[in-house]
């Protein structure tokens, strides 16, 4: 049995709103080998800002390998896993504590960075005989998602007619774009108070992200209206969510979706989430393509190496968009 370690689980805070919609447990659903999800796609994401695809082509055997892994490492002794880490931070193994601003949650993951489309190295000390085989299933699986998010990104152009069909898929395929492989487990919570936070409330900064989970539930997802809905797990689909680049890239068009996890008392989550970032440089502003007459960016100019580094001085539920927003802003509806 895992048992996590200090902070201790009175020190992780209970969910900030448990508004629910009742019995909602509606998300989208699109078949990516049918011709209209590409509407589709674009429609959810003005409307919500998530999604789950299914017939996405990615190999159950590949997602099987890596949860193993994952697995197997999470079962190693406290200790063990204490020293796997990285000298660059956030990269490595944590515990309760998500990012550097004094947020806490009811898991544990290893966060990895990806430089050149495969993991950066991580030292795993405790973990060496099975290293090898888990960085072979990591990159693969990077392979599968940088694809996959290549394709929505694609998808995503076509659907907002922009005619060169890789505007937004190119930042993100570019061998410098800046990527992040997050691996998060969440035990079983022995003393759960209703609703102790697993991963507290937030947007991603990035493009997308492209989140599996096994088949233990947890997710939500904040509706415009405020109210959170339970995404029913499905391990053979994969969740995508809006983040706050691709908001500024369509001017407000999309908009990136709050989302959390709730602890669960009785089974072990394990999911698995891909990060798709531009590279530092990459100047974060509407596609010009999609901007009207006499439409004006709702958004300072700013580079994802600047975002980013704003996003580490916030904490975790901040709106960090608005550290950006223009004071004066056209509103697309
Ligand atoms: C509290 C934080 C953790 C985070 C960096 C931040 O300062 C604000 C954004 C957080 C987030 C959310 C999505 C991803 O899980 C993540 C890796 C990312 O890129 O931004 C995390 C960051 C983290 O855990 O370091
Ligand atoms: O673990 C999950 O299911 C979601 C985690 C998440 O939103 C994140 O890591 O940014
Ligand atoms: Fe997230």
């Amino acid at each position: 049995m895992v048992v996590l370690t200090t902070p201790s689980i009175d020190q992780i805070p209970l969910l900030k709103s448990t508004k629910q919609v009742p019995h909602f447990t509606y998300v989208p659903t699109i078949d990516l080998s049918k011709p209209e999800s590409t509407l589709s796609i674009v429609n959810a994401c003005k409307s919500l800002g998530f999604f789950k695809v299914k017939n996405h082509g990615v190999d159950m055997e590949l997602i099987e390998r890596l949860e193993d892994g994952a697995r197997e490492f999470f079962s190693l002794a406290q200790y063990e896993k204490e020293i796997c880490g990285s000298t660059k931070a956030p990269f490595g193994y944590g515990n309760k504590r998500i990012g550097p601003n004094g947020d806490v949650g009811w898991l544990e993951y290893l966060l990895f960075a990806i430089k050149n489309g495969a993991v950066d190295h991580v030292s795993m000390p405790s973990f060496q005989a099975s290293y090898n085989v888990f960085c072979s299933a990591l990159n693969e699986y990077i392979s599968a998602m940088r694809n996959l998010a290549s394709q929505l990104l694609q998808q995503i152009a076509k659907g907002l007619l922009i005619a060169s069909g890789d505007a937004l898929s190119s930042l993100i395929t570019n061998e410098n774009s800046d990527q992040i492989l997050r691996l998060n487990h969440y035990p079983p919570c022995p003393r759960l108070k209703s609703g102790l936070t697993g991963f507290g409330e937030h947007t991603d900064p990035q493009l997308i992200s492209i989140l599996r989970s096994n088949s233990v539930g947890g997710l939500q997802f904040a509706l415009r209206d405020g109210r959170w809905i339970s995404a029913p797990p499905d391990p053979n689909s994969f969740f995508v969510i809006v983040g706050d680049s691709l908001q500024v890239l369509t001017n407000g068009r999309f908009k990136s979706v709050r989302h959390r996890v709730v602890a669960q008392e009785h089974k072990s989550r394990l999911s698995m989430i891909y990060f798709a970032g531009p590279p530092v440089s990459q100047r974060i502003t509407p596609l010009p393509e999609l901007m009207q007459d006499g439409e004006e960016s709702m958004y300072r100019e700013f580079t994802w190496g600047e975002y980013k580094r704003a996003a580490y001085k916030t904490r975790l539920a901040d709106y960090r968009l608005g550290h950006f927003e223009k004071e004066t802003g056209n509103l697309i509806n």
